[in-house]
């Protein structure tokens, strides 16, 4: 279970927080979209939860451990449990799907090995799987650069899975796609999402894929939390409220 208990962001310098009082908590198996207009505070909440944004106050529990009291050495195991995948993929453009896909890896592993580059059979083993099941295996061995916007967040959910993750979280993984990319990008999220068990928590835009996937939405209006249901209570009201 993820439980997230007042939990206050407030950029330096910044007049308002950015989060106000969030309280929420999230079980395995939800598949959950987060909404809002933009500046709402979307992807600081994502971002919160694996402490790429320090928070200000409040706290984020994993199974059991409270995140936000642990030393930094300490979070390497538990930021393990989660992935993250952007807008933008994040991806090293001149290295190959398959390089890139090994490098999810280097969070379990000694830092030495990864300046050198040193990967077990049994780790090329897992990328080409991961690189098989999001449906790259032609393009293995192609640099990232050379990809369409699709399939470059493909090698990004491919990395994700190396780490073996038990929470995805996702900070407009569709944003930069056309609607068409960006469906099966969802269904490609949601097939894992079912079959690995996941709790997945995804910033997205578009509420009619939103309503489409999820289990559950949330939204956000200026850093409180304004809604907390299911894809068919988000109607017009909830749509005004959210949007306007
Ligand atoms: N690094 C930062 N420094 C200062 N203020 C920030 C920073 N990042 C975000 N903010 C502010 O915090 C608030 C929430 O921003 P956030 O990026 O979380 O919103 P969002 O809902 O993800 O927006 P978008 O959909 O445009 O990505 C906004 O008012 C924004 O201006």
């Amino acid at each position: 279970m993820l439980a997230i208990s007042d939990l206050v962001v407030r950029y330096p310098k910044a007049d308002e927080n950015a989060l106000n009082h969030v309280n929420l908590t999230f079980k395995k198996g939800e598949f959950v979209c987060v909404l809002g207009k933009s500046g709402a505070g979307k992807s600081t909440f994502i971002r919160t939860i694996n402490r790429l944004q320090p928070l200000t106050t409040g706290n984020v529990t994993w199974e059991g451990t409270n995140l936000t009291e642990l030393p930094e050495t300490k979070m390497r195991s538990f930021r393990s449990d989660m992935v993250m995948i952007f807008q933008h993929f994040n991806l090293i453009p001149r290295m190959t799907v398959f390089q890139n896909t090994l490098t999810g890896s280097f969070g379990k592993r000694p830092t030495y090995k990864n300046i050198l580059g040193l990967f077990s059979e049994e780790e090329q083993r897992r990328a080409l799987e991961a690189i098989k099941e999001v449906g790259l295996e032609k393009h293995a061995n192609k640099r990232v650069e050379a990809l369409s916007g699709g399939q470059k967040q493909r090698v990004g959910i491919a990395r994700a899975l190396l780490q073996d993750p038990k929470i995805l979280l996702g900070d407009e993984p569709v944003a930069s796609l056309d609607p068409t990319t960006s469906r099966k990008i969802f269904e490609l999220l949601k097939r894992i999402h079912e079959e690995r068990e996941l709790l997945s928590i995804i910033n997205i835009h578009d509420v009619h894929l939103a309503k489409e996937f999820a289990t559950r939405i949330v939204a956000f209006r200026d850093g409180q939390l304004i809604f907390d249901g299911k894809p068919n209570e988000v109607d017009d009201h909830v749509f005004t409220e959210v949007y306007q």
